[in-house]
């Protein structure tokens, strides 16, 4: 894909969905709701050894429920995470692609279906049988490499710098950039030096698929971090790659403002997929539902959003296709009245 088609990526595709895009909802958190035990450094990537078509199933259930949009469950899989647990730099180089697979396999099974009219129901009167799908390679921060949390904190101690951060991204960013994804989505960046490191591998390495970038907030005015949301969000919006910019993983109540700042500093599409409000305790590894907010009230601040400038709107951890088929309504009804 030649630059030039990059800068008008996400915007074509925009307007092949009516206006607004519907992002998937939580991978991992979806894979626990189905059986699958998470507790381990890889998360979500153990599940690319031990059960891929559990995997595709929630891909699809997504697809069913009206995402544009699925993410691969390749978050927290790392060529580093993988090689601790024995596994060789070719085999985990393999995984990374075979996320990707997965994602595009439940696309393939998705589209099949809609041709063949199985989802009568599906027409929601545009005369489209199907929504158009992307699919979106998940490269997860640091952070979520280390396991405990810290793409909530944004700490990484003084021994962690933009070059440490390049070493350790680079390979990675590569095979997923030629992995046949549609794009590359760096999910839940919580500070600027990560930010910025991804920026200089795009630039470095020449990668030549678009990207987005998403960060984690905990408190509605800077990212997880402290470091202001406009600084973040002006370094990735000078990349030639980068399609969109947004938030995931953050509290629902936080996500309005959080899109008026971004928008200050970008004219690309914001993108936002908030968690269900719920905080994750990184020492007892397990969400902790004091201040969750219910799907209906996730989904009344659906309309605030795009008001305030967002265009893809979807979920992260502990949202549901439940979720996600509510999102999807508000999005096609606005889509109608573009
Ligand atoms: N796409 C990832 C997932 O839904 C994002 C996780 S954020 C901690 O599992
Ligand atoms: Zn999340």
């Amino acid at each position: 894909m030649g630059l030039k088609s990059e800068s008008t990526f996400l915007g074509d595709f925009l307007r092949q969905c009516g206006g607004y895009a519907v992002i998937d909802g939580g991978l991992a958190t979806e894979l626990e709701r189905h059986g699958a035990d998470l507790n381990d450094p890889l998360w979500s990537a153990k599940c690319l050894v031990s059960s891929p078509h559990l995997i595709r199933r929630v891909h699809l259930d997504y697809l069913e429920a009206g995402a544009n949009i699925i993410i691969s469950s390749s978050y927290q899989a790392t060529l580093q995470g993988f090689e601790a647990k024995g596994i060789s730099r070719e085999e985990g180089e393999a995984l990374l692609r075979r996320s990707v697979e997965i994602a595009c396999e439940a696309r393939n099974i998705y589209n099949d279906r809609a041709s063949k009219g199985s989802w009568d129901d599906f027409d929601d009167g545009t005369g489209l049988k199907r929504n158009p799908v992307l699919v979106a390679a998940s490269v997860g921060s640091y952070g979520a490499y280390l396991a405990d949390g810290s793409e909530y904190s944004g700490i990484y101690g003084d021994a962690i710098t933009v070059k440490t951060l390049k070493d350790f991204h680079r390979r990675r960013v590569q095979v997923l950039a030629d992995s046949g994804a549609d794009l590359i989505a760096f999910e839940t960046t919580p500070n600027k030096i990560e930010a910025q490191a991804y920026a200089e591998i795009l630039e470095e390495e020449a990668i030549n698929v678009p990207v987005w970038f998403s960060f984690s907030s905990k408190d509605g005015i800077n990212v997880a971090s402290g470091d202001s949301i406009a600084e973040c969000s002006s370094i990735v919006d000078s990349c030639k790659q980068v399609v969109g910019i947004g938030i995931n993983c953050t509290s629902p109540r936080y996500i309005q403002g959080l899109i008026q700042s971004i928008r200050k500093v970008t004219s690309k599409p914001i993108l936002v997929y908030p968690n269900n409000g719920e905080t994750y305790d990184g020492v007892k590894k397990e969400w902790v539902a004091s201040r969750g907010v219910v799907e209906e009230d996730f989904v009344s601040y659906v309309d605030k959003w795009c008001d305030a400038g967002a265009s893809l709107v979807g979920g992260c951890c502990r949202t549901t296709p439940n979720t996600i088929r509510a999102i999807s309504k508000v999005l096609t009804r606005r889509s109608h009245s573009v």
